[in-house]
């Protein structure tokens, strides 16, 4: 079977327990989603592929928030297509790529077009068929997904290696990322999961959001989710949207920074060596950051 006939397998096949997950050759693809919008998606997607592109990994983000991409206002420049091209123009894969600054390549989810949040089942297999492609040209592909659940983000999700909800420390924040993993639990089959808390003052709340999380259900624990980590409340996120320039470049000593190092450390992106024994499955943290 080839790479094409299994992913339209998988994307057909809504069921858990039947679809082996795609195995990319070349690429390893991070989902990022979350149950609320707002909660730093695009912040996280932006920073990471700028941090990764730095020390000279070949990053594409892919905004598959689907007519409310939101990348290309973070970095400043105007796409020239969308992935509505691939379905609306039969645009090849290729010519849908923006080349952002920063050695940055990005494709846009475009906006507002309704009929982006309302595609057909074909239309979306015909975008992560077509997504296939770049498996030999990029190191990582980021996919930052739209809040909550819907078929849009299920989609992407099922093609990625490993999916990251992230979550703010606001209770209904967590009860909602937890919504989604468990749709996700639900739908994939044995996920790889990490969560990321953004917007945290200090390390007390950190760990209050830490707790609520896990005690938001008893199944939490039986679940293999890596703790990726957290990212402070720091005014320099938001200057991103001003300053058109990621954060970590425009601020390369701020906190912010610091948290967005750890987790590209700990996403274990060719760094197995370095962090092998670092990454921390909640069952240990949470012995760690106590009850
Ligand atoms: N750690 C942080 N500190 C300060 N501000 C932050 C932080 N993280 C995100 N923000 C701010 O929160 C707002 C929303 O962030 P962002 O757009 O990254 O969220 P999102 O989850 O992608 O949103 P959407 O669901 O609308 O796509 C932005 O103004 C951003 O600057």
């Amino acid at each position: 079977m080839d790479q094409a006939e299994k992913l339209r397998e998988l994307v057909r096949n809504k069921e858990k327990n039947v679809g082996d997950k795609l195995q990319y050759k070349n690429a390893k693809v991070f989902a990022i989603t979350s149950g609320k919008g707002g909660v730093g998606k695009t912040s996280l997607a932006v920073n990471v592929a700028a941090f990764l592109s730095k020390i000279g990994k070949k990053v594409l983000i892919i905004d598959a928030d689907l007519g409310l991409s939101n990348v290309e206002i973070m970095l400043g420049i105007t796409p020239n297509h969308t992935i509505r091209d691939l379905i609306k123009n039969n645009k090849d894969i290729k010519e849908v790529i923006t080349k952002g600054p920063f050695n940055l390549d990005f494709i846009s989810g475009g906006n507002g077009f309704l009929e982006m949040a309302e595609l057909s089942d074909v239309e979306r297999e015909e975008i992560l068929i077509k997504l296939q492609k770049l498996d030999e040209e990029y190191d990582v592909i980021l996919i930052d997904t739209g809040a909550g659940i819907s078929k849009n983000v299920i989609s992407f999700l099922m093609v990625a290696d490993e999916i990251i909800v992230i979550t703010t420390s606001e209770p209904t924040s967590i009860t909602d990322a937890y919504s989604v993993i468990k749709i996700v639990k639900d739908k994939i089959e044995k996920p790889d999961l990490g969560i990321i808390i953004n917007r945290v003052k200090n390390i007390i709340e950190y760990k209050k959001a830490s707790s609520l999380l896990i005690n938001t259900s008893k199944d939490f624990l039986e679940m293999n989710i890596k703790n990726i980590g957290f990212i402070y409340e720091d005014s320099c996120v938001r200057n991103t949207i001003f300053k058109k320039t990621p954060f970590v470049i425009y601020y390369p000593d701020s906190q912010a920074t610091g948290c967005i190092k750890y987790i590209v450390e700990k996403l274990e992106f060719n760094y197995e060596e370095k962090t092998s024994g670092l990454i921390t499955k909640f069952r240990s943290w949470f012995k760690n950051v106590g009850r």
